[in-house]
């Protein structure tokens, strides 16, 4: 897959560890930074990447903060973007396997890269469980809600 991955000050050393993990599996990363630990504005890199997503530019996008939660405020507000913060494997799972979530958002302050790892794998490789009707109705009444309420692009 094609992953777009992004990150502020917080994230950056996490992020170079997920790079690492995605092309060793034989993924393609773009990624929009930042490229180092100094100080900067979460939106100005999270803002593009999600863009990206949104437009299928890339497959899915991965963000990485200090806690997870700014990246997936700010990718949600993008129509197109459905994004999670997981902070365990089973979170990671649901995330996919219920919610076809196409962003996943860790926080690089709050749990080791070991964990860290685990969830992008997992993450990665579960499928969307789309022929059981019921996660494939309430992810359609959240495009739904997308719909009504999100700009198109
Ligand atoms: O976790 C975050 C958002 O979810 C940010 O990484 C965090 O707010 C950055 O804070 P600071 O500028 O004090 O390092």
């Amino acid at each position: 897959m094609k992953i777009a991955l992004a990150n502020d000050h917080a994230g950056y050393a996490l992020k170079e560890e997920v790079r690492e993990l995605l092309q060793n599996e034989g993924h393609e990363v773009l990624d929009f930074g930042t490229y180092d630990e100094e100080a900067c504005d979460l939106p100005d890199f999270i803002y593009p990447a999600s863009l990206a997503v949104a437009e299928g530019k890339v497959d899915r996008g991965i963000f990485i903060d200090g806690v997870g939660y700014g990246s997936a405020m700010i990718a949600n507000k993008i129509y197109g973007v459905s994004a999670a913060v997981c902070q365990d494997t089973f979170c990671a799972e649901l995330a996919r396997s219920h919610s076809n979530t196409n962003v996943l958002c860790i926080g690089g302050k709050i749990i080791g890269s070991a964990l860290a790892l685990e969830i992008v794998k997992v993450w990665m490789n579960t499928e969307f469980l789309s022929d059981i009707e019921k996660y494939k109705r309430r992810v359609d009444k959240v495009n739904d809600i997308a719909e009504k309420h999100l700009k198109k692009l």
